[in-house]
């Protein structure tokens, strides 16, 4: 396959690799190009990428993994679906969206990360997979309004045989995005459903990015007012750039900080419904957060109701 892509131009750059638009067969995909240092990152994506039934309309859609080998080395690359919209971190840069796309967005969100976390039975079943990097640059914006999950590089596997399938280095992923107990490196590696509440901590801070970027018309001097909050990243206000562990645990351990949850959120049913939902889902304690399939039903319970209302 490699021979008959078309590299067109670079569109991103991952943790592990670069990211390129490429022309296969006429169209387009995503082609994500490993340097032979990171070569382990590119087996353990492409190993997650091929596990049994992890197709899903929420989970960035595989084509390939190809091997180049040329004069100088071995060039290893991984071919995917070319979502034209970006990520959504550049989306909500750029745009904002209305409630109704709001509610869509999370759900979608949800419903990719339940996919991952729920194990499918059987003797060909699919393991869970918690993903460990949860952000809004690892999450696509599809053309059809809802999102899809990308880079599965940390990820870690588990199924009732043979447990976590990799020795997890206890922290890895964003920083800013990692949950209290993996900052503070207290999380219990050898219990799974421990990186799926860190996973839930990160999708309540994408959760918020969303908010925030939402519009909602309340009726100000009867005229309804569409107002959005410009986008921020979590704990913008609270840290720098590219914030160090200690950083992140002044703010989440000894200030107990939460990115703001501004009051309009309230005066809207969507919003408050999210809002109550992110707040459990940042909880300190794991234990407490949701399961991602909790908040799946009721995202999408949210978005039959209020379709039946507006
Ligand atoms: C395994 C793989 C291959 C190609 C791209 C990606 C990837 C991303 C990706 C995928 C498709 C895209 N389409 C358009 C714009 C950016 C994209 N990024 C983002 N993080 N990883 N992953």
């Amino acid at each position: 396959i490699a021979k008959q892509i078309r590299i067109e131009r670079q569109i991103g750059e991952g943790r592990f690799g670069k990211v390129c638009l490429a022309n296969w067969r006429g169209e387009h995909v995503a082609v994500k190009i490993f340097t032979t240092i990171n070569d382990q990152s590119w087996l353990r994506e492409t190993e997650i990428y091929q596990t049994v039934l992890l197709r899903h309309e929420n989970i960035l859609g595989f084509i390939a993994a190809d091997l180049k080998v040329s004069a100088g080395g071995a060039q290893m690359m991984l071919i995917t679906e070319y979502h034209k919209r970006g990520s959504l971190h550049d989306f909500l840069k750029e745009n904002t969206i209305d409630t109704a796309q709001l509610v869509i967005m999370a759900r979608s969100i949800a419903s990719g990360l339940a996919h991952l976390h729920e194990p499918i039975n059987g003797t060909h079943g699919k393991p869970c997979i918690a993903h460990r990097d949860i952000k809004s640059r690892n999450i696509l914006v599809k053309t059809d309004g809802e999102c899809c999950i990308a880079d599965f590089a940390l990820a870690v596997r588990y199924d009732r045989r043979n447990e976590i399938d990799i020795a997890p280095n206890s922290r890895v992923g964003t920083r800013r995005y990692m949950a209290p107990e993996v900052v503070n490196d207290t999380i219990d590696v050898t219990s799974f459903s421990a990186f799926k509440a860190a996973d839930m901590y990160s999708t309540s801070l994408v959760f918020w990015e969303l908010c925030r970027r939402s519009r909602q018309s309340w009726p100000v001097g009867g005229s309804p007012m569409l107002q959005a909050d410009e986008y921020m990243l979590p704990y913008a206000n609270l840290v720098g750039s590219d914030p160090s562990v200690e950083d992140m645990r002044l703010v989440l351990m000894v200030q107990r900080a939460r990115p703001d949850i501004p009051m309009r959120w309230k005066c809207d049913n969507r919003l408050r419904v999210i809002s109550e939902l992110i707040q459990e889902c940042w909880h300190q304690n794991p234990n407490v957060r949701l399961p991602a399939l909790r908040v799946m039903k009721t995202l999408r319970k949210l978005e039959d109701s209020e379709t039946l209302e507006s």
